[in-house]
């Protein structure tokens, strides 16, 4: 009795929760108990102590820079630290926490993911012919434009507090744009601090003007009445204005595909290729880019612990080589753990943010397998929180390129090696599959082909990327592979997906060149080069077929498969010389 007593003591002492203990002995202890923590609230009284300035003062520069466009609110947290985004966060948006990790969890409401049906690029006189427009790059009139623009920033204006980041974009001072992010949330906040690349002291006094400004009222819905929008979402994009701005939709991959698609337009026409791709760097100084749509293992495998890290998603390549468009990396988190992805695993720590997790309330311990959100759980960090990173994210020209599938239909080889006209009808067709659903027994998986690996986000028509890329692979003698990260044994509901230590195991063996040095077989239908054997990894898994029980079945979906590229490729065939062409599968 008298430990426990003693045990609530020094609870209620701790935790200052002296009214909700009822026993007797303790209330007769009251007394004594109070002294101490009248004492302890005393000495923090805020007048008795030297509070240091906040870097997120309300001073009238920034509180200017929301006036200039128009907005005016009672607080303005311009590039403020982690911690003030976290103690924000967590004051004024529901659901934020902070969990055993001392990573902070915040909630992106009913959107979960991109909405690439919702976003819209202006059509305005200094780019309409430059643009690839169609299904990828919708049209939005200027005037449409501005009613969204206005619709934000009337939002913002009903704001008590908003939240002001700037960073850059690239990490070749050369090719490196000033972005400017104005958020209703803090949470976007952070996960801007975290994406774009961090300005030092020094850069940040003299940022001066942003390039482009990204207005996230996302909290509040678009008009469906504009022209131009079908739904309440709206992501648009003006380079003329060098504006965009986002309606309806919280998910904060949003701002970071925007500064893509920015991207992803300012630099070709400066001649440089921009890749929705990772890249990592070995001990000699050898850069491998590993180009893929989303989920294909992008971010996963180029966190290797031998190789240095460069970036997990955005890169371009230059005369000079590659360097990454970011600050940071914005992982899946769906689940993971440390004896798989350990890198990852220990970069969610203070100034990681997780997106749409859920966890356990008592222990603050995340459920990386619990979807019941979303399967698309992110976790965004700054670059530096992987052990082995290249600062700054910079590496020489390639030595090897990775096009990762994620093939549901189990036929593609988890290697194989491309001649560069393969090379280029893969990184055209741009080919990934998506499981049908996530029900069991959902056995027909849907190819999505992107041009590119990664339509979303290409302004100019596909062949001016592929131009470029053929152009450097050439230049350069890189050395270009195919790797399905994807099904194995049968396809989705029958076999399985292929293991991350064989996916590890060959991208080593691309690295110590044992595998380039390998006998090689066809494989008929696609007529891909296949290595017949592969250190640390079973050979009768690399011949898709002896994988399969049912040889008919198999034979099925290679012939569906290949049917499916050729019905895509169609579209693209006329701006296409005879050797990529023939390329395609039989
Ligand atoms: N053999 C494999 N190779 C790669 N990833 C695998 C493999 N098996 C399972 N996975 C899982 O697949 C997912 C790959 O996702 P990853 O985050 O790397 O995609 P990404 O290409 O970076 O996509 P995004 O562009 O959306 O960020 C991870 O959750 C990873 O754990
Ligand atoms: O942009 C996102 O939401 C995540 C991502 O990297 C992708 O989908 O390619
Ligand atoms: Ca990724
Ligand atoms: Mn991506």
């Amino acid at each position: 009795m008298a430990a426990r007593t003693s045990a609530l003591r020094s609870l209620a002492r701790a935790c200052g929760a002296v009214r909700r203990i009822h026993s007797s002995r303790v209330l007769a202890d009251q007394a004594k108990i109070r002294a101490p923590i009248a004492d302890a609230l005393k000495v923090r009284q805020p007048q008795a102590m030297s509070v240091p300035k906040d870097m997120a003062q309300f001073d009238d520069a920034d509180m200017a820079i929301l006036h200039n466009l128009g907005i005016e609110t009672d607080a303005v947290i311009h590039n403020a630290r982690p911690g003030t985004l976290y103690d924000e966060a967590l004051r004024y948006e529901k659901g934020s926490a902070i969990l055993s990790t001392g990573a902070l969890a915040a909630y992106s409401g009913a959107k979960t993911g991109r909405s690439p049906m919702d976003k819209r690029v202006v059509e305005e006189d200094t780019t309409i012919d430059d643009v690839w427009w169609g299904t990828v790059n919708m049209g939005l009139s200027e005037k449409s434009f501005s009613i969204n623009r206005e619709r934000a920033i009337d939002y913002l204006n009903t704001r008590p507090r908003l939240y002001v980041l700037d960073g850059f974009a690239g990490w070749d001072p050369e090719y490196r744009y000033k972005i400017r992010v104005i958020t209703s949330r803090a949470y976007h906040a952070l996960f801007m601090h975290n994406m774009l690349i961090r300005p030092t002291e020094e850069e940040l006094a003299n940022f001066g003007e942003p390039d482009y400004t990204i207005y996230n009222a996302g909290a509040f819905p678009a008009n469906r009445a504009t022209d131009g929008m079908t739904s309440g979402t709206s992501v648009s994009l003006n380079f003329k204005a060098k504006e965009v701005v986002i309606l309806g939709s919280q998910y904060a991959g949003e701002m970071k595909k925007g500064v893509f698609t920015i991207m992803n337009y300012l630099l070709p026409k400066q001649g440089i290729l921009s890749m929705h791709a990772s890249a990592n760097e070995g001990q000699d100084g050898d850069v491998t880019v590993f180009f893929g749509l989303s989920g294909t293992g992008k971010t996963t495998l180029s966190a290797d612990e031998n190789r240095k890290l460069i970036g997990d998603d955005e890169h371009a390549w230059t005369d000079k080589g590659v360097f990454n468009i970011e600050g940071g990396c914005y992982a899946k988190a769906i689940g993971l753990t440390r004896e798989k992805e350990p890198e990852i695993w220990d970069a969610i720590r203070f100034g990681a943010l997780l997106e749409n997790v859920v966890f356990d309330t008592r222990t603050g311990e995340v459920d990386y397998d619990d979807n019941s959100i979303t399967e698309n759980t992110r976790v965004s960090y700054p670059l530096e929180y992987i052990p082995n990173v290249k600062i700054p994210a910079v590496g020489g020209h390639p030595k090897n390129i990775i096009m990762l599938t994620c093939d549901a239909f189990g036929v593609l080889p988890p290697v194989s090696k491309l001649t560069p006209a393969q090379a280029m009808y893969h990184f055209i067709s741009g080919y990934t599959a998506k499981v049908a659903g996530t029900e069991m027994g959902v056995s027909e998986p849907t190819a999505t082909f992107s041009a590119c690996f990664g339509a979303p986000f290409m302004v100019w028509h596909p062949a001016k990327y592929a131009e470029l890329l053929a152009d450097k692979m050439a230049k350069h003698n890189v050395n270009a592979w195919l790797i399905n990260t994807g099904w194995t044994g049968g396809a989705f509901g029958a076999g399985h997906r292929m293991s991350l230590k064989d996916t590890r195991a060959i991208i080593d063996a691309i690295h110590s060149g044992d595998l380039a040095k390998a006998e090689y077989e066809n494989f008929p239908r696609f007529n891909l080069k296949v290595p017949k054997s592969c250190p640390n990894v079973d050979s009768q898994i690399l011949m898709p077929n002896k994988t399969w029980t049912d040889q008919t079945e198999f034979e099925r979906m290679s012939t569906k498969l290949s049917a499916l590229f050729k019905d895509n490729f169609e579209k693209f065939k006329d701006g296409c010389s005879e050797d990529i062409k023939a390329a395609a599968p039989e």
